[in-house]
């Protein structure tokens, strides 16, 4: 049902220039129909040509955030996105298994596409340790997935190898995305019950800024709605594959995929 009363919360980071994080799981959340509520984790000065600077919060304003939230609205699907630090990955997990929701998808955000370092290189450990094992579903890109296992990744066989690595670690299921490698774009699938493989034709566009967030949050939505695993990602990437094919010059640099085109009115 798509009536846009079904919340959905981010926990991630904020975008100033409304292309990725927080701004862009809201814009998703909003698209394809769900409620959507935020945790900022951090706060960005960032535009299409990069990111300038970060400033994280406190864990207390993060558990306060969390604690106003799930005390009131239990989110029906959680997306965490940017966490850079080892304390507030803990912070976030503690709430997390406090408030137990349904469903957890977990971006392993590390590295913008700008080259800025959005994860801490010591907040790794408990992002493995402590937040992927109670991940539903985690979204890594390629050198995201070769950070976690430590494997080179050049070949979809690669990403196979790596998702089964990545599962070893305790999530139910996991999506390589090959949004990195060359060729298609192919993002595969896979958990105990499931291997499936995503496949799109690769667009040529510079305008891709915030495609991992959107698809993260896209995901999340849909199982909110009720979709499965399979059915969400399926719905998931074919929205992401339009988001980038209808993507738009704003800015300087790279600009924002586009959640509205298909809205009545648009031009
Ligand atoms: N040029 C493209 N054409 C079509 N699909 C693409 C293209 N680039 C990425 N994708 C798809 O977009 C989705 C996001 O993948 P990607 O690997 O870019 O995520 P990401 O690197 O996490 O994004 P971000 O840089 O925003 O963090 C995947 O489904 C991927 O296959
Ligand atoms: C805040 C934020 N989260 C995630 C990304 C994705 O790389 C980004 N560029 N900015």
């Amino acid at each position: 049902m798509r009536n846009y009363k079904i919340p959905t919360l981010t926990i991630a980071g904020s975008d100033s220039s409304g292309g990725a994080g927080v701004q862009a799981d809201l814009k998703t959340f909003s698209a394809i129909g769900t409620y959507g509520m935020s945790v900022i984790t951090a706060i960005t000065a960032q535009n299409t040509m990069g990111v300038f600077d970060v400033e994280e919060l406190s864990r207390n304003i993060i558990k306060e955030q969390m604690k106003a939230v799930f005390e009131d609205i239990m989110p029906k699907a959680v997306k965490i996105g940017m966490v850079s630090s080892p304390e507030i990955i803990l912070e976030i997990v503690d709430n997390l298994k406090k408030y137990k929701p349904e469903t957890i998808v977990v971006d392993p955000v590390m590295i913008s596409k700008s080259g800025y370092s959005l994860l801490r290189p010591e907040a790794k450990e408990n992002l493995i340790k402590y937040l992927i094992p109670i991940a539903y579903l985690i979204t890594p890109n390629v050198p995201e997935a070769e950070e976690i296992t430590g494997m080179k990744i050049e070949t979809v066989e690669d990403m196979k190898k790596a998702g089964k690595k990545i599962l070893d670690l305790g999530p139910k299921y996991v999506l390589v995305k090959g949004g990195h490698l060359d060729g298609d774009a192919v993002d595969v699938l896979m958990g105990e019950d499931i291997f499936e493989v995503f496949t799109s034709e690769r667009l040529d566009r510079k305008n891709t800024h915030g495609t991992g967030c959107t698809l993260s949050s896209a995901i999340t939505s849909h199982i909110a709605l009720g979709y499965d695993v399979v059915e969400a990602v399926r719905r998931s990437k074919e929205y992401i594959t339009e988001a980038i094919r209808h993507s738009f010059d704003i800015g300087h640099g790279v600009g924002p995929v586009n959640h509205f085109y298909k809205f009545e009115g648009i031009e």
